[in-house]
């Protein structure tokens, strides 16, 4: 059950935490707290816009972190700067550190093609390639050359298809167009090919906002399985989804990080009026 966590009590709240940069005021106990990213002053431009303002966050491994906020306050800009998507924009400009196994990505010698291999994505409309469900999984692996005979590629195959939940719905039909499943399955597709070169972050960007609710509740617990062996940033539009999803969850507003809290806390005990206004509905 996803929200499992929700019920169980141990939380530490400590005021020392609460004034470290970066750190969740709350944390549970209970949860892994080992950094996985860690980000400090982050700072970004579009032009002469500030879209984000002095961000500070450590992303703990093996948690869902859900970042929330209202519509243009920064969230999907921040998680392209966590694999350098927004490289890909020509007005961007950044400074500060985001820093993954004491590296920061944004360094000029960082490889951005072993980045995005390291921090995978999935976006809110499946994409999945034009190629076959068996192509659309075992490209990547192959372009990284995680693989070479093809039994080993097979294997790989069958484990991110059944790791994503989708083998037992495919494994009669691997050669047909990965753009012939349903809007579900695909982005579940896209998952598994997310997962097949073994990144260490997986990015989901309101991946479930295209999806019918019995596809969104699929997803949702495969988040759930997938924080086994990953570490899941996700934004979201959806409150229950991050109270039921999350370990973690962040705020945002107008270009800044308001609030960073365990998720029960976030929900329950708000400690900004900002995020009690945005989860409550008051504005947003
Ligand atoms: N490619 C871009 N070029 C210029 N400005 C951009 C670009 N992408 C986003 N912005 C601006 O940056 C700010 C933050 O946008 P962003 O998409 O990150 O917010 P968001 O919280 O993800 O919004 P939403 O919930 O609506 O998806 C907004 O003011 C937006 O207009």
């Amino acid at each position: 059950m996803v929200n499992e966590q929700l019920s169980q009590p141990a939380i530490n709240v400590s005021p020392q935490l609460a004034r470290e940069p970066g750190r969740p005021i709350s944390r549970n106990e209970n949860a892994n707290h080992d950094l996985s990213v860690r980000v400090r002053d982050l700072n970004l431009w579009y032009g002469h816009n500030q879209a984000l303002k002095n961000i500070n966050i450590d992303i703990y491994q093996k948690n869902v972190t859900a970042l929330i906020g209202p519509s243009g306050c920064g969230k999907s800009t921040f998680l392209r700067c966590l694999n350098r998507m927004n490289d890909l924009i020509k007005s961007v400009r950044i400074e500060g550190l985001v820093e993954m196994d004491g590296r920061d990505v944004n360094e000029s010698r960082m490889d951005e093609v072993a980045l995005r291999r390291r921090v995978g994505m999935v976006f809110q409309k499946p994409n999945p390639f034009p190629k076959s469900i068996y192509e659309n999984i075992a490209y990547a692996p192959r372009m990284h050359d995680l693989v070479s005979r093809r039994a080993d590629q097979d294997e790989l195959v069958e484990r991110a298809l059944r790791d994503a939940g989708l083998w037992n719905e495919v494994k009669d039909k691997l050669q047909e167009p990965g753009t012939s499943l349903s809007g579900g399955q695909q982005q579940r597709l896209c998952i598994a090919r997310a997962i097949a070169v073994k990144p260490d972050v997986i990015l989901m960007d309101e991946p479930t906002s295209a999806l019918d609710p019995i596809s969104t509740a699929t997803i949702e617990d495969l988040m759930d399985k997938l924080k086994q062996q990953f570490t899941i940033v996700t934004v979201t539009h959806n409150m229950q989804q991050a109270a039921r999803v999350a370990d973690y969850t962040a705020f945002f507003h107008l270009g800044e990080l308001i609030e960073y809290n365990d998720t029960r806390m976030m929900f329950s005990n708000p400690h900004t009026k900002k995020a009690e206004d945005y989860i409550t509905g008051r504005y947003g």
